[in-house]
Formats: C-alpha cells, structure tokens, sequence
C-alpha cells in the first residue's frame, strides 16, 4: 500500500464535516436522470440546446431508421440525446409504435415508458434458454401483441441489463414478429454507461454477463456512439478525475484532491447524503424524522389501473406512503415549473400545511404549496396505471441507485458499505464541483471497475478512431442467434413522534379532480 493509499484508508475512518458546506447557499439544482421527460420536452424548447456533432450524428442515424447504442460517461448528455431521441422516433412510426422501456423502475417510469421486464412479458426470473423464454411470453397475449406492434423500441439504463436476456429478447423479437432480421426489424435504441451501476445476477454465483456480452450485440446496432463532452462538470481537473475513477485508474494526485473533501464537522442537515444502503437511508431519513418532534401528517398514495401494473408504481416512483412534519428536509420528485427552478431534485423545507397539504420552502426561496401529482405507467401510448402521491420525499439521504442519474450541487456521500463495480463512480459523478462533495467512508480499493466493461470501451473507443464510430458491416443484420459511516447529520436524540394524522387523498382527489 503506497503513501497515499494509506492516507485515504485512514481518513476513511475519520468523522467528517460540513465546514463551508453550512456556510453556503444550500440551493441544490439536481434532477433524476429520466422522470424530467415532459418538463425536460419544454425545456428543449426554451434552452434552445445545441446538440454537439457527436449528439448531432446519433440524430441523424436515428432519423435513417437505424439502430443505435448510446453510451458515454456520466453528464455527457445521453439523458438529454434520448428525450428527443423519442420525440422524433414517435413522429417517425406515430407514439402507439414506439416503446419506452429501461432496466428499472424509476428510470422507465421517469421516461413515461415502462420496465424492460414488463414489455417484454417476463414473469419472474427470465429463463435463460431463449426457446423457453419465447415460451413463456407466448403465454402472454398482451406481451406478443406489444411485440408485435412495434416499430422502435428504447431502453434506458442497459447497463443492468443481463447479457442472456438481452440475447433472449433478440431471439423472441424475431420469433414473435416472423421476420428473420435481428431483433425482428425492430428499430433499437439502447442507452447507458457500463461503467456505472451493473445487472443484478438472478444467481449471484455466477459472475455478471453484460449486455454487450450478449452474442447479438454488435449485430444490434448500426451505430454504437460514444458521447464524449461532458456538460455536468466543467473543472477539468474534476473532469479527468473522474474519467480515470471510470477507468478504476485512480492516481495520487487524484487521492489527494480527494482527501481535499475530507473534513471533521458534521454535514448541513441541508445537503443530501448518499448512502449505498437502503437501510442506512431509511435510517438516516426516520431518525431525522422523530428527532423534530413534531405531529406528523400522513400521506398514503392512490394507486389505479390493473394489479398487474400496480406492481411497478411500487419501484420507487413516489413514496406509497410519505411522513412529512414542519422542519421535514424534502425533495421535489417531479417538475413542476422549470423556469421557476421547481424542478424534480429541487430542495427545500417543509415550513407548515395548508388544508393538509405541505407548504414549501425550496432552498432558491420560493415558497409553494404542494398538492398531489400523478404518475402513469403506460403501454405504448396507454395508460395502464395511475399513482397519485403528494410529489414530495425525505431528503436527508438517498441511496446511490436511486441518484443515478442526478445532477447535484452539493452533496455528502458516505461510502461505508459500497459495494460492486462503477458504485464509487456513480456516486462521485453526481456533483458538479469537488468544492461541492464531502466524502467519507472511502478507501480506495472501493473503486472497482470490471475488466470486462474496460476491455469493451478499449475496443469501442479503438474503432472510433477510424469511424468515430462502429458502424455495423451488414446492414440486414442478420440474426447471430440461431435459436464508516458518518451520522451524517441524523440526530442522535431520537425524539417521540407526537401525533400521526392521515391525510385522505383519495377523498381530496375525488373533490378537486372529480375523478
Ligand atoms: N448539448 C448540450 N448542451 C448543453 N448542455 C447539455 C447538452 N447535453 C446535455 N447537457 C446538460 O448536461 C447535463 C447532464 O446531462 P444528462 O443528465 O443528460 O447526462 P447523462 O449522460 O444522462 O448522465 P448520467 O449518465 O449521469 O445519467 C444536464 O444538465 C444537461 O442539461
């Protein structure tokens, strides 16, 4: 173990502070990578982005009818690149063609789409055997009828998706559509960052098989592109940081701008903590909680639609049931006006109820009450499930799966318990400064980056020196399958919760909306 190896081990088990974070203007501008589609449609419009050549040629293929693979490091704009990316592919084939699915739950929803699983008719752990696979989703009339219908089909957030599915769902592509070209003549887009969060293995024995493992892989796409402008951050010292993190290259020049964000006092029960646990979260969350000792309003989402579908609007989309009391430190989980900076990751404070609803003061100063939201799951352009929730959740820490995809002023992340690949960079390439992260947990030997996903950006990133990108050979595409942590602000007095009272949304809905 090297000098600063040492170091950083060492401060791992240092308690930090927030010193300056207090001091500063808590005003956090963050938002969860998918859920911004409508909003972020408005804000293409307003902001007039200048798509960059890179993001300029994914267009263009897109627009050729062909099938891409979009990837690129954290903040290089795939988010932004894939709203449009729908946009134009709905006026290509009309909306009820295209299909809107990512490997998980918020991230689908985010995108107004659905889960990869749910579109495709997978019940349950898939079968790896793509002849079964096929028939089980026979089984589904609904699913072989979605399969059938379209025409472009997107998938966000692949980096979790399995290899053998990916290879799986290509063969029932073919086999349900009755067309012998890969993925049955269906326009793909496939989006995400391998060197980020990987697939969940049913069998965790097994090592991870990738997607771009899969043996259809490269005959998928026409186009794999890789975004390389980062807009997220703008300090190129950060930047290259972060790009050797990605790499699991991590230097000591690195580790010691790192140590930088190291620091003893405890963090502005303002700034959001990352946490790579759930429970720690919900911990953090509860605890700050009882500790404000005050009556607590109770607000237990309304759910509609077919059970089946209910299910999914229970992955994290908005709290089934939400706890809010003066003093609550609450994010905004969906946009509600861009221009006003009330967007989905805006904080704030719970300041008092109106009616029972939750008066906030966000942290730009704004001051608005929050009245329930809607989320829908759709099929195609149906609707097939409704959550209505107050648009609201705790905000004193999240987990780092649930931050994929944000973009954070300021945070505080305590990486005790970080587990896998690509967590560490994850969870570092949220903020947008190094003067904005305060760390603790952290070792170095946590940044782990698996050979496998280095050896697939090598290559991609060697065949877009002659291309700038792959460009696939046959364009008929034949098939290839022949069949420490920190307390992190949490009181450690633990008050009594002095009053629960339930907020009936159900008869507010029925009132305002006369549903
Ligand atoms: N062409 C562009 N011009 C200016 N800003 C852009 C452009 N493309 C993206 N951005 C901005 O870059 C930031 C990061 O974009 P986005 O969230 O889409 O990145 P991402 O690649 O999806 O990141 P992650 O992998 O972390 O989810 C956003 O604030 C977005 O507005």
């Amino acid at each position: 173990m090297n000098f600063f190896t040492l170091r950083v081990a060492l401060s791992g088990y240092r308690t930090f502070s927030t010193k300056g974070f207090s001091e500063q203007k808590t005003y956090i501008n963050n938002k969860y990578k998918a859920e911004t589609t409508t909003v972020t449609k408005r804000q293409i419009r307003r902001s007039k982005i200048q798509w960059t050549e890179e993001q300029k040629s994914v267009l263009s293929a897109i627009e050729q009818g062909k099938s891409v693979f979009i990837t690129g490091s954290a903040g290089t704009g795939k988010t932004m690149l894939v709203i449009e990316v729908i946009k134009r592919l709905k006026k290509m084939h009309t909306p009820s063609k295209v299909f809107i699915t990512a490997s998980t739950g918020v991230a689908a929803v985010a995108l107004k789409g659905q889960t990869l699983h749910s579109f495709g008719g997978i019940r349950g752990p898939f079968y790896h055997d793509p002849k079964k696979l096929f028939e089980s989703i026979l089984a589904d009339n609904r699913a072989v009828r979605r399969w059938q219908k379209a025409n472009a089909l997107v998938v966000d957030e692949c980096s979790m998706v399995d290899g053998e599915l990916f290879d799986g769902l290509e063969y029932v592509a073919r086999k349900v559509r009755g067309v012998d070209e890969m993925w049955g003549g269906i326009q793909m887009v496939v989006v995400g960052d391998f060197c980020q969060l990987p697939p969940i293995p049913n069998d965790s024995s097994k090592p991870v098989k990738y997607a771009f493992e899969a043996r259809c892989w490269d005959e998928s796409f026409h186009l794999q592109k890789e975004l390389t402008k980062v807009f997220r951050q703008s300090d190129p010292q950060f930047i290259e940081l972060l790009q050797r993190m990605r790499k699991g290259e991590i230097d000591s020049l690195d580790l010691s701008l790192l140590e930088k964000c190291y620091s003893e006092r405890v963090c502005d029960s303002s700034v959001v903590k990352l946490f790579p646990l759930k429970k720690k979260v919900m911990e953090v969350n509860e605890k700050m909680l009882k500790s404000l000792q005050k009556d607590v309003t109770v607000y237990p989402a309304v759910d509609t639609g077919k059970d089946t579908w209910k299910k999914l609007l229970n992955q994290g989309i908005a709290p089934d049931q939400l706890e809010l009391c003066e003093g609550s430190r609450v994010m905004l989980i969906k946009n509600l006006d861009v221009r006003k900076g009330l967007v989905n990751g805006a904080t704030g404070t719970v300041v008092g109820f109106d009616n029972g609803l939750p008066i906030v003061k966000f942290d730009s100063g704004k001051v608005l009450t929050i009245k329930p939201a809607e989320w829908s799951i759709m099929e195609g352009d149906e609707v097939v499930a409704k959550r209505w929730q107050i648009p609201l959740r705790l905000a004193w820490a999240q987990t780092i799966h649930k931050c994929q995809g944000m973009t954070l002023e300021k945070v505080s992340i305590d990486l005790s318990g970080s587990f896998g690949v690509g967590m560490v960079y994850t969870a570092l390439s949220r903020v947008k400064t190094l003067a904005g992260l305060h760390l603790s947990g952290f070792k170095s030997s946590m940044i782990r980056m698996d050979p496998k996903v280095l050896e697939f950006y090598k290559k991609l990133c060697n065949k877009s020196l002659d291309t700038s990108c792959i460009e696939s050979k046959d364009n008929s595409r034949r098939h290839s399958l022949s069949c420490t942590a920190e307390n992190a602000g949490a009181a450690d007095n633990v008050g009594t919760v002095e009053k629960k009272c339930y907020f009936d949304l159900d008869g507010y809905l029925s009132r305002r909306l006369k549903r």
